[in-house]
């Protein structure tokens, strides 16, 4: 391990008096840390595809350029997963802002050194590194949560932090816009939002910390009087990567359920929302203003969704996670398939399903990351959300923009939509196995 990446060293017990006012200060200062943090990574995660147009001028193919911008999603596949074993072993505090300052700099090279952009291998390579880095954000945030906020606090504080991924998502077409005021440059599209993510990455640094020992804090479950039904001494101990992997991830069958599961939730939600544009332009009629809002509308009702999957996994599910997605992938089904059969001519419908999807799908997204932060001893808790990310994004995004796209283009669009629905339904039942499972390990607990 990197030493500069090394958990901060336990300081001595503060005195009781303070304890409760020092927990709620950092726990405010923290989640602002990591919500901006994990929101910025969005910024150098989503801005490829802004200049795609402008190097399609350049005379690259949308074909090519697919191919490149894969690179992001399968780096970042693999990465969450082995970078949330790295991260399990390190401090948040350096390791977010280390990994988003170094997917910065690689946008920082492709907006500034002609030689970046000369050809699809390089960019390839150059999105493969960035998408290797994305991998340091999501494992450290999880890290943190496990770290900060009791188990009966999780579905909230999850659901709340999530929606950085549609705040983060949404910002950079503005800075690109405010980019091209400035210096009336496309390239702008890859190194504003990177300047904007350094700033970001700075301000992360500032604001977080890793273990409440490390701040003289007890744990969170004494804090909060809040136990695991198994928590024992051992839950505050560092664990190497083999005891992670072979005794809390592989045989962890719960875990392979809801990864499974991902990899369909993931199919729907980039499937959606890649093909947006095209599915509206080509199929629908739509103007490029009205499927723009479309896709930003689709993002951002993401947020109020998913607060209420959070909410309602909470007290109307009671913590029971699988049930939660099944009710919310149910729904999103449902409306993927009036979003399909909405005859040309109703832009009203297919708007209405645009929004009515994207509130359905982030909630399922959310609960599987967070039942992984549960499935796991807090030590492990970002290896095994990295392992839910593998196969969300290898399994399910490279299917959303490859086996979706070869689909409509041999099939056609209903072909497409088959594909879609097909595994919305094959997620809802694998969230059915995961229910079930939940609620006996559930029993055999309280036994
Ligand atoms: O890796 P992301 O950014 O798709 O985020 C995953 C969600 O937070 C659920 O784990």
């Amino acid at each position: 391990m990197l030493n500069i990446f090394r958990p901060a060293a336990h300081r001595p017990r503060v005195d009781d008096a303070h304890v409760d006012p020092l927990y709620r200060r950092l726990r405010w200062q923290i989640f602002l840390g990591i919500f901006f943090g994990y929101a910025a990574y969005y910024l150098v995660r989503k801005n490829f595809a802004l200049a795609m147009p402008y190097l399609v001028e350049q005379g690259f193919s949308r074909g090519d350029l697919g191919f490149a911008l894969s690179g992001i999603s399968i780096a970042y596949g693999f990465s969450k997963f082995i970078m949330g074993s790295v991260s399990d072993r390190s401090n948040p505090r350096v390791f977010l802002p280390a990994g988003l300052i170094l997917a910065a700099v690689v946008m920082l090279i492709m907006g500034f050194v002609p030689w970046a952009t000369s050809s699809i291998m390089i960019m390839f390579v150059l999105l493969f590194v960035c998408g290797w880095f994305q991998g340091m954000g999501w494992p450290p945030c999880g890290r943190t949560m496990v770290h900060w906020w009791s188990h009966k606090e999780r579905g909230s504080i999850v659901s709340v932090w999530n929606c950085a991924h549609n705040v983060g998502g949404g910002l950079p077409p503005l800075l690109f816009l405010l980019g091209m005021a400035w210096f009336n440059d496309w390239k702008a599209a890859l190194y504003m939002p990177a300047f904007g993510a350094i700033l970001v990455a700075v301000i992360a640094f500032m604001l977080m910390r890793d273990t409440p020992q490390s701040c003289g804090l007890p744990p969170i479950e004494a804090y909060k009087n809040d136990y695991p039904p198994d928590y024992n001494e051992q839950y505050e101990e560092e664990l190497t990567a083999k005891q992670i992997f072979m005794q809390y991830i592989l045989p962890n069958k719960l875990l392979w359920y809801i990864a499974l599961a991902n990899v369909f939730v993931y199919l729907l939600r980039y499937g959606i929302l890649d093909w947006s544009p095209t599915y509206l332009k080509e199929v629908k009629h739509f103007t490029l203003d009205k499927s723009s809002w479309a896709y930003f509308l689709y993002e951002y009702a993401g947020i109020p969704g998913t607060l209420l999957c959070g909410w309602m996994s909470d007290k109307v599910f009671k913590g029971n996670r699988g049930a939660t997605g099944v009710f919310f992938m149910v729904l999103v089904t449902i409306a993927t398939v009036v979003y399909w059969l909405n005859p040309v001519g109703n832009p009203g419908v297919d708007m209405a399903c645009m929004i009515v999807i994207g509130f359905l799908i982030y909630g399922p997204v959310m609960l599987i990351g967070l039942h992984a932060l549960e499935l796991a001893p807090k030590k492990a808790a970002g290896t095994a959300a990295g392992f839910t990310g593998l196969f969300g994004y290898l399994g399910g995004s490279v299917a959303a923009s490859a086996i979706v796209g070869y689909t409509v283009d041999y099939f056609g669009w209903n072909g497409g939509f088959a594909i879609m629905i097909g595994g919305g339904v094959l997620a809802v039942f694998l969230l059915i196995l995961t229910m079930l499972s939940e609620n006996k390990h559930k029993r055999q607990l309280k036994a």
